[in-house]
């Protein structure tokens, strides 16, 4: 098993570059099912786990796919089958987003369920709802749902309950070849909802009003494949921002878009932080003290759940009484108690954390429970005394692309090991040993 371990204690400077936006690449390489005619050209496209797993989803359903030098090309133009593997579903909930371009193309698509994870229930109630609302049944029964339509799917207006990212995708993708015109109202409105309409209109899609919370789809007849480059990831690119500023570093994130990541950077500034745009990116400056703040995780412009976790690791070492409060998913707190083994005083109160500020953190073994409660660990073991181990990698490796190697080029004290491997023990933590 690999682990990642990490010593505290160096200020990270340079240059890093983000990859392609893990949650861009993804449906874009789903959508690319659709096109019965012409092979798609996918530019910028991460070297993860997850892009993989979803290469092979397709694979196995008869498309042509070859992934290399980050760029996926996909011809989808030999009749698919239209049935998902369950091993891969269940590997990556994304795959549930191919069952909008098989019904749009095919009236037939039949998934495994996909199951609740660490971060909570995570249900698709809205993105079968908008099938059913465009025509198509559904069936959901052992442990599968499958989705029919006979004829084309027909054109509606769609209210969703939550401004859902994956169900707003799901329902544009089926939306795209449906006769008539599709009104999909409180949809989510992220940078990769946008990336992906963009990647359909170029395929031939008629959608407007993506980024905002109505979205318009006139279906047309067909769809053929076509060439794109995949927006900067602002989850990787906020990772490496807080990676500058808790250790108080002086670091040039390449490839960040301020425009996709407002709430973060006034989070950050609110903090201390100093982020300035440069030609290619943000620069992003550490203070000597970081200042404690309270956010609220929300829908898209709002702050980013999936960079609530990262900036606990910030709180941590801020002064002061931070709370943070989780609105998004039930259940994404679990990186707490793994915190907590590195000394931090944390307090978990219904949907919100109270963290308190600052703590001399210690090394620690510790699990990446989630993907980005993987990240955050190592964001805190760089500002701790002594080492932190980093387990359970399978999770960090779905979206981040050489993160142990990028930080240490940045100046970091970070290697990642086989668990065979393990030999070295500092000082520190020679002492720590005998005396426990
Ligand atoms: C591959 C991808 O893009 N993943 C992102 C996507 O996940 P994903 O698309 O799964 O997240 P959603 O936006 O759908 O989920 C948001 C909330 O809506 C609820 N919900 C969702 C669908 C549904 O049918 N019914 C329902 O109740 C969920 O339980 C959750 O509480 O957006 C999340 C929220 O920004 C991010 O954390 C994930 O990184
Ligand atoms: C929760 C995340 O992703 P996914 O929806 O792929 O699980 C994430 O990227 O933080």
């Amino acid at each position: 098993m690999d682990k990642i371990i990490v010593r505290g204690g160096r200020q990270l400077t340079g240059t890093v570059k983000v990859e392609g936006a893990k949650n861009a690449v993804l449906p874009v390489i789903t959508a690319s099912l659709i096109a019965s005619e012409g092979k798609s050209v996918i530019n910028d496209v991460p070297a993860l786990a997850d892009v993989y797993t979803i290469k092979e989803v397709l694979s196995n359903m008869n498309a042509n796919v070859r992934f290399e030098n980050n760029t996926v090309t996909v011809d989808a133009s030999e009749p698919l089958t239209t049935e998902a593997p369950m091993e891969y579903v269940r590997k990556m909930r994304a795959s549930v987003l191919v069952l909008g371009p098989l019904l749009a193309r095919y009236g037939h698509a039949k998934v495994a369920m996909p199951g609740g994870c660490a971060i909570g229930s995570r249900p698709i109630d809205l993105h079968l709802k908008g099938f059913e609302a465009m025509g198509a049944k559904v069936h959901v029964g052992n442990g599968f749902v499958e989705v029919h339509a006979e004829g084309r799917l027909q054109g509606a207006k769609i209210y969703l309950d939550v401004p859902s990212v994956g169900a707003t995708e799901n329902i544009m993708m089926a939306a795209a070849l449906a006769e008539g015109r599709t009104i999909l109202e409180n949809c989510a409105k992220e940078p990769e909802i946008v990336d992906l309409a963009n990647f359909l209109n170029k395929m031939g899609a008629r959608v407007i009003g993506a980024g905002t919370e109505t979205i318009k789809i006139d279906g047309v007849e067909k769809l053929t494949g076509a060439e794109h480059t995949i927006i900067p990831d602002r989850i990787e690119a906020g990772t490496f921002m807080v990676a500058a500023a808790i250790t108080g570093g002086n670091v040039l994130v390449r490839g960040a878009e301020l425009e996709h990541m407002r709430s973060l950077v006034s989070k950050m500034e609110e903090m201390g932080v100093k982020i300035s745009e440069e030609v290619d990116g943000l620069r992003v400056i550490g203070p000597k003290n970081l200042k404690a703040t309270d956010l609220k995780t929300l829908p898209h412009p709002g702050f980013p759940t999936d960079m609530q976790s990262q900036m606990m690791a910030l709180m941590l070492n801020a002064k002061g009484t931070s709370v943070i409060t989780e609105t998004v998913f039930e259940n994404r707190f679990m990186h707490v108690e793994e915190f907590r083994r590195m000394n931090a005083k944390i307090k978990i109160e219904g949907r919100s954390v109270i963290v308190e500020g600052p703590v001399t953190l210690q090394g620690a073994e510790v699990a990446a429970t989630d993907l980005r409660a993987g990240a955050a660990l190592i964001l805190a073991g760089l500002t701790a005394e002594g080492y932190t181990r980093v387990t359970e990698l399978k999770h960090l490796d779905r979206g981040y692309v050489d993160l142990t190697e990028k930080l240490a080029q940045l100046g970091a004290d970070i290697e990642r090991v086989n668990d065979e491997d393990i030999v070295i023990v500092d000082a520190t933590e020679k002492q720590q040993t005998s005396a426990s």
